[in-house]
C-alpha cells in the first residue's frame, strides 16, 4: 500500500464557517511534513477528515490510494494522534495501549514495546488521570506508534512540552521519516517547524498559502536588511538610490537598505564620501515571515497573488525536487466528490 497522503479540493462547511477552503497536496514519504497555520486556520479539521472523523463537505483524502474507513487494519496503516487527552483517566497507560491493540489484533508484546519507546515504561501501570501534559503526549504518541505504521498524522504534539519533550519528540519524528514513514505534523510554531520539518504546508484560513521545501521557504522568506547608521541619512538615502537600492528611513533616523550587501552599501558610501557610523547586515526572522504570510489571510482569498511590495509576500514555491508540490488545485479539483459512505 503506498504512503503518499493526498488531498483534492478538499473542503468543510460548518455552518456559516468555512474551516477548509478547497485545499489541495500531497504528503511524501520519507520525510517530516509540517502542516503549519495560525489557530483556527484548518488544521485539525484537516486531519480529522483525513482519519475519516469529519466528511468533507466537498473534495477528499485518500492515504495510499484509500480512504481511511476502506483501510482494513487501520492502526497498522495509520497512527495518529489529534487530541491527546482523549484518554480514559481511570485506566493506566499500560491498560490504555493494550485494550487498543486488543481491538485491532496487535500483539501485547509491542504495547511493552512503545512505552519503552516514549519512556514510559516505569509509569506504565499508573493511572493516566495523574499523568502530567508531557506524559499524556507520550502516551499519544506511543498508541500512534503501536501499530508500527508507515503513515503518522500528528495534531499539535509539542504542544505545552519542556524543552527536552519538544527534542525528544522532534528527534522522533525525524527517525520516523528516515525510516521511510510518511510523517505529517500540525503546528502553529512557524520556528519549531523550522527545526522539524523538511516540506512545509502553510494554510490559513482553510486555504494553501505555501506547499514547499522547508528550506526553499526559509530563503524565500529570510529576507536580509542592511541598517545604516549615518549622521547624513538624506544623502546616503540619494546615494543609495541613486545605484538602484531600495531604501527606506526607520523611526530611529536609521536607514534600511533592502535587496543589497553591507560590502556595496559600504562602497557606496565610501564613493560618495559620506560618514557612517554602523552599518549591519539583519535577518528578519521566520516568525515575522510566517505571519506576513498567513496574517492577512482574509485578503489572501480574494486578491490573488500578492503584486505589492512585498510585504505581503505570497510563497507559492513548488517543490522542484520531486514534483510533488501542487500550491493549486489543477485539473483534478472537482473531479471527484468525497464519498459519504455507511
Ligand atoms: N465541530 C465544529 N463546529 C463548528 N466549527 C468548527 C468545528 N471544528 C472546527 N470549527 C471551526 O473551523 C475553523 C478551523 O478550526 P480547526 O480546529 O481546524 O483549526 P486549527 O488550524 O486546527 O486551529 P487550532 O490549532 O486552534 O485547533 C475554526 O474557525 C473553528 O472554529
Amino acid at each position: 500500500m503506498g504512503r503518499v497522503i493526498d488531498i483534492q479540493n478538499l473542503s468543510k462547511r460548518y455552518g456559516d464557517t468555512v474551516a477548509v477552503d478547497g485545499l489541495s497536496f500531497t504528503v511524501q514519504p520519507g520525510r517530516v511534513t509540517g502542516f503549519l497555520g495560525p489557530n483556527g486556520a484548518g488544521k485539525s479539521t484537516t486531519m480529522r477528515m483525513a482519519l475519516g472523523l469529519d466528511h468533507p463537505t466537498g473534495g477528499r483524502v485518500l492515504i495510499g490510494d484509500r480512504h481511511y474507513r476502506e483501510l482494513a487494519d487501520p492502526l497498522r496503516r495509520v497512527g495518529s494522534m489529534l487530541e491527546a487527552r482523549d484518554v480514559h483517566p481511570g485506566r493506566s497507560a499500560y491498560g490504555h495501549l493494550l485494550w487498543m491493540a486488543r481491538s485491532n489484533r496487535i500483539p501485547a508484546a509491542r504495547v511493552r514495546e512503545v512505552l519503552e519507546l516514549v519512556g514510559l515504561e516505569k509509569v506504565a501501570r499508573h493511572r493516566v488521570r495523574g499523568f502530567s501534559l508531557g506524559m499524556t503526549q507520550r502516551l499519544g504518541i506511543a498508541a500512534a506508534l503501536l501499530g508500527d505504521p508507515p503513515v503518522l498524522l500528528l495534531d499539535e504534539p509539542v504542544n505545552g512540552l519542556d524543552p527536552e519533550g519538544v527534542r525528544w519528540i522532534r528527534n522522533l519524528m525525524r527517525g520516523l521519516a528516515a525510516e521511510g514513514r510518511t510523517v505529517f505534523v500540525s503546528s502553529h510554531l512557524m520556528s519549531e517547524m523550522a527545526l522539524t520539518a523538511d516540506h512545509l504546508v502553510v494554510i490559513s484560513r482553510g486555504r494553501l498559502l505555501a506547499d514547499t521545501s522547508t528550506r526553499e521557504f526559509i530563503e524565500a522568506n529570510s529576507r536580509s536588511r542592511v541598517r545604516i547608521r549615518t549622521p547624513e541619512p538624506e544623502r546616503m538615502r540619494r546615494a543609495l538610490a541613486a545605484a538602484g537600492v531600495r531604501v527606506r528611513q526607520a523611526a530611529d533616523g536609521t536607514l534600511e537598505a533592502y535587496g543589497t550587501e553591507a560590502a556595496r552599501v559600504g562602497d557606496l558610501a565610501s564613493a560618495s564620501g559620506l560618514t557612517v557610523h554602523e552599518i549591519g547586515t539583519e535577518t528578519a526572522s521566520l516568525e515575522e515571515a510566517f505571519m506576513r504570510l498567513t496574517g492577512d489571510g482574509a485578503d489572501h482569498r480574494t486578491s490573488g497573488p500578492d503584486t505589492g511590495d512585498g510585504t505581503g509576500h505570497r510563497t507559492t514555491a513548488s517543490d522542484t525536487g520531486d514534483g510533488t508540490g501542487h500550491p493549486a488545485a489543477g485539473p483534478r479539483s472537482g473531479e471527484r466528490r468525497a464519498g459519504r459512505r455507511g
